[in-house]
Order: C-alpha cells, then structure tokens, then sequence
C-alpha cells in the first residue's frame, strides 16, 4: 500500500504544491458539517433494546432514547419547529427525540415529511430557521453554536446529495479537514505523507481504490462512489454522531454492505448515529435502536424495527393505524 501511496503523494500532496481550495467562507461551509474523533470499536457491547410499537408516544416529552437510565442523552430534540428561511415556511412542526451514547436511530418517513430538513437544521444549514424549541447535544445549546463549531462538537453529517468541489482533489480536502480538526483540539498537524498513513486503513474499510484519492472531491463520482467517499469523509473525521441522510440510496447490494460494514466498525457504546432510509434493507446491515416515523414535520411513531417490517409489508397507511 505504502508504495501505491508514492505516486499520489508526488502528484497531488507535495508540501511544497499550493493547495487549489474553495475560498474560506465556501470552505467552512462544505467543513461545517464535518468533525473528527477516531472511532474504531465494534459495537458488540451495545445493548439489545425491544420495545413494542406503541411503547412511546412521540408526541409527550421523551426522557430517554431507548428508556435506558443507565445511558446518558448525546442528542435532546425539544418540540423543534424549523421554516425555510426565504418563505418562512414552516417544515419542521415539533419534533421530540432523543438520541443517548451508543445508540442507533433511523428516521424513515413518506418523501417531503421533513426527514433531510431535520437533519439539516441539526448542523445549522442557513436555509432554514428554528422558530421553537430545543437542541442539546452533549450538554450544550446546539443552535447558539455555529455550523463549523457544532462540527467540532462532534456532529456530522452526510447529505443525500453530496456535493461536487471542482479543483479540490479528495486527499488534500480530507488532510485540511482533518488538520482543521486537529488545530482545534491542539495538536500537530499532519503532513501529506503522515496523513496517508493515517488514511490508508479507513480506505481499506470502506472498500474504496487509492485512485479516488487523487480525484476532485465526487467529480465524476457515481451516486455508489459518492457514498462511499462519504463515509471515508466520517472515518477520517470521526464523530460523536453521525447523521446519515439516505446513506443506501443508489447502493449495489455490495457497496450497501461496505458502507453498512464501515459505519458499524466505527460505532463505539459513546458514539450514535442517526440514519435516515427509506428501506429496511439497510436496518439489516446497520442495526436500529429505534425506528422513527416522520409525517408533516413531526415525529409521529417510535418503535423497534418491527416497525420497518411492517412498514414495508404493509405501507404508512399501516403505520398510522397502530
Ligand atoms: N429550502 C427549501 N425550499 C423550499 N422547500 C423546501 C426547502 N427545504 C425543504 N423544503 C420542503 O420541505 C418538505 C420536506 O422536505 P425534506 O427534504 O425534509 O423531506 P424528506 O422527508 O427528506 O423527503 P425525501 O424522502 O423525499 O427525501 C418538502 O415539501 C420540501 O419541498
């Protein structure tokens, strides 16, 4: 590998070579949502949590994620009312949830219930206003923080759609990205050739060719390939929480299982993520805490992933009746 690393490093990475990047505003942007802490552990030591559909009711105040006391809340949604900042819109209409350490969370709703707009409002994506309620994420006001800072908080996020950044090949944005991450917390840059060491392995665990490497960031990248490269974004950053937007769409049964493989060796009992799907399939790979239903800017439903089987059999008309 090491070797395979020499031409790219010459080509691409040299110290010495300006770094062709997005001016500081667009970059902070693109940054905003991304954020580091390495974790590598499996998940074998999260617990088994079974509740019945009707268990929660997602419209009263949620004091737990999965009802565990013994787990400690990382994410506290309070009645989270959003508008899209130009129309003022409303889109998000009280969301309650709670997310603690170590768990996962999917979010499945039918298309334009909100599902994206949430996930965007939890990184502070300028679109949108919150006009109500609450957000804590490890104790803190997550909405009096900056997009960037709730980054280095430990958030991130990968889009449904992600984007494009022509002239900025991918091995330099994740070294900068992860230098951004490393200067905040104090500690020494790392070099082209140190940050390959470092990369090498999480390109190994999400299946992806060196080559991608020295590629602009998803220029040219099919939707599979543009996934992929997301979760390479999140095991070189790392995160407290993860929030996956749509992670399986447009996924080969093989790559969904690369990512699914990825995302659940970074799990640790202190890390989360929160999934967005619309399939079940993906609750196979990467398994749920807890399901959620969104409908008209709302949580409306919480359960065990039976809720998803059902779901699936038998439609949201199903959903809604239980
Ligand atoms: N910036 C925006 N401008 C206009 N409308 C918006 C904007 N953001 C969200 N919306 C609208 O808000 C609703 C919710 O959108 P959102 O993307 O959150 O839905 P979703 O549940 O993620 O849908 P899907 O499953 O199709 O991805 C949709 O009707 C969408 O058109």
């Amino acid at each position: 590998m090491a070797s395979a690393l020499l031409p790219l490093l010459s080509s691409s990475s040299s110290p010495s070579r300006p770094l062709c990047l997005p001016s500081n505003s667009s970059l902070f942007t693109i940054l905003s949502t991304r954020r580091l802490r390495l974790c590598c552990n499996s998940r074998k030591n999260r617990p088994h949590v079974t509740l019945r559909l009707s268990a929660i009711d997602s419209t009263a105040p949620l004091s737990k994620g999965s009802g565990d006391d013994s787990k400690k809340p990382l994410l506290e949604v309070r009645d989270l009312t959003a508008v899209i900042a130009e129309t003022k819109q409303e889109i998000l209409k009280g969301v309650n949830l709670v997310v603690c350490e170590g768990e996962v969370h999917a979010i499945m709703g039918k298309n334009g219930s909100g599902k994206s707009t949430l996930s965007k409002v939890l990184v502070g994506h300028p679109d949108y206003e919150v006009t109500r309620g609450s957000v804590v994420f490890k104790g803190e006001n997550l909405l009096d923080m900056e997009p960037e800072e709730r980054s280095l908080a430990g958030l991130f996020m990968s889009f449904q759609s992600p984007v494009e950044i022509p002239g900025v090949n991918n091995i330099d944005f994740l070294n900068m990205a992860y230098n951004a991450r490393r200067k905040q917390l104090g500690e020494p840059e790392l070099g082209p050739l140190e940050f390959y060491a470092y990369i090498a392995p999480k390109l190994d665990l999400v299946n992806m060719k060196i080559d991608f490497l020295n590629r602009n960031v998803n220029e040219g990248f099919s939707g599979g390939e543009r996934k992929r490269n997301e979760i390479l974004q999140l095991a070189v950053l790392g995160a407290d929480l993860a929030i996956l937007d749509e992670i399986d769409s447009g996924l080969d049964v093989d790559a969904l299982r690369d990512v699914a493989k990825a995302v659940n060796a970074l799990l640790t009992p202190k890390n989360s993520v929160l999934m967005i799907t619309h399939y079940r399939r993906l609750l196979e790979f990467i398994k749920p805490t807890l399901v959620h239903i969104m409908e008209d800017g709302r949580i409306m439903k919480t359960g065990d992933s039976s809720l998803a089987e059902l779901l699936e059999k038998k439609g949201y008309a199903a959903i809604s009746a239980v």
